[in-house]
Order: structure tokens, then sequence, then C-alpha cells
């Protein structure tokens, strides 16, 4: 089979987000309609940040990949924009505001045995893939950072409306990831269009979104089975 042409190659890859990225998750719905109870919020937050400690692991299994110094040079700032240094304490920092001001404790955060059994899996399972894989791969499943933009505005402002019990300083983590993730997708496609030549490559990539999409889908069903009272 032929390779697709650039612009087709984003175009099937931009196509996934509007089937299966976590925006379309029941929860993430009623979390913007405003019908989370405060333990739904809770939950997810105290989940999410184990996705959120385990981003900078995975970019430093892709970082011993990559083939150029140049690449290497950029993606070092995504571990960085996560793990922060002293004086910009970084992402994971500002998840841990957003966890104070839910009513969580660092040390509940940081208590990796209140992870959700699903939330384990499906995170453990994106690190391993982003180990094991080529970096291609690897690269191509970050791509859902495509579609998160459009969903953390809608974030802030709908968290804000319908939420008044969190404090602002809390939604920090979004505004900030609001500024960084412009040069992060700008890497991604870079990295991803140019380099999946063939369609075996591209039709990989595909594969390593989908799987992705399925990591931050699962992470919600069992935030959703475990919090979500059944009438
Ligand atoms: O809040 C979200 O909905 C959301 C989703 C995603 C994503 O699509 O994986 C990321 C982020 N946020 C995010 O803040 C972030 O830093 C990030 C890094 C990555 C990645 O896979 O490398 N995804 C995401």
């Amino acid at each position: 089979m032929n390779a697709w042409s650039a612009e087709e190659f984003e175009a099937q890859l931009r196509s996934i987000g509007e089937k299966r990225y976590h925006h379309l998750h029941p929860f993430n719905e009623r979390m913007h309609a405003g019908l989370l109870t405060e333990e739904e919020f809770r939950g997810w937050v105290r989940n999410r940040f184990y996705y959120q400690v385990n981003l900078p692991v995975k970019d430093a299994f892709i970082l011993t990949k990559l083939p150029g110094r140049e690449d290497r040079r950029q993606w070092i700032q995504r571990i960085i924009d996560h793990d922060g240094r002293t004086g910009d304490e970084g992402g994971i920092e500002n998840w841990v505001r957003l966890g104070e001001a839910v009513g969580l404790t660092r040390r509940e955060l940081f208590d990796g045995d209140s992870v959700l059994p699903g939330v384990r899996f499906a995170v453990d399972a994106y690190v391993d893939f982003c180990q094991r894989k080529p970096w291609l791969e690897a690269v191509a499943s970050a791509l859902t950072e495509l579609f998160a933009p459009g969903l953390l505005s809608r974030r802030i402002a709908d968290v804000q409306q319908h939420y008044p019990w969190i404090a602002p300083e809390g939604l920090e983590y979004f505004r900030a990831r609001l500024t960084q993730q412009p040069k992060d997708i700008a890497h991604l496609l870079d990295l991803v269009i140019n380099h999946a030549e063939s369609r075996e490559q591209q039709d990989a990539c595909v594969r390593a979104l989908e799987f992705k999409c399925d990591v931050l889908w699962s992470l919600l069903d069992s935030v959703e089975l475990a919090y979500s009272k059944k009438p």
C-alpha cells in the first residue's frame, strides 16, 4: 500500500481524536455539565495524579531512543515541564495544588496504594508501551496532546463555573499546560509526520494513538466505576 501524503496522514491522526479521545467519555461530559459530586471530583484528581507522575517517566524512556541531539534537547523540556526545577516547580507540583484545592493531602496523592487497579493497569501499560516500542510509535502515542488544548480551555471555564468550592489557584496546572502544549504538539507532529515514511509505519502510528486513547478512556472507566453511585 502506498504511503499517505503528509496532509492525509495528519488528517487520519486527527480523526481518531474525534471518535476516541476522552473528551467524549460520560464521566468527562458529567464533569463539564457540573454533575460530579465532590467525592467523584476528588477520585478523578487522585487517580489522574498517577498518570501525571508517570508522564516524565515514559518521556525519559523515549528520550533514550531519539536518534538526534536536537530532538533530545527539545524532548528534555517535556520532562522538566512536569518534574520542574528549583524555583519553577512544574506540572506535578501544580497537580498537587489541584489535589489540595479539592481536599486531598500531598501524602494521599503520593500514596500509590490508593490508586485504583484499573488506573494502575492503564497507566503502567502506557509506560511499558513507551519503553518497549520503537521511538516513532512511542512518540505517536503522545499525540493525544493534539486534542487536549480545546478540552483544557473548556475544563478551566466549566470547572470555575460549576464547582465554586474549588479555589481558582487549583486550576493553574491547566493554565500552564495551555501555554506549554503548542510547542509540544509542533514537535510531536514534526517527529511523526516527517519520520513515518512507509504506510506500515504510518499505520503503526495510528494504532499507537488509538492505544493511547484507550489508556485515557480506561482511566475514566475505572474512576467512574469506583466513585459514581448507581441510582
Ligand atoms: O487533561 C487532559 O485531558 C490531558 C490529556 C493529555 C493527553 O491527551 O494525553 C495530556 C495532558 N492533559 C497533559 O496535561 C499532559 O501534560 C500530557 C502529556 C501527555 C503525553 O502523553 O505525553 N498527554 C498529556
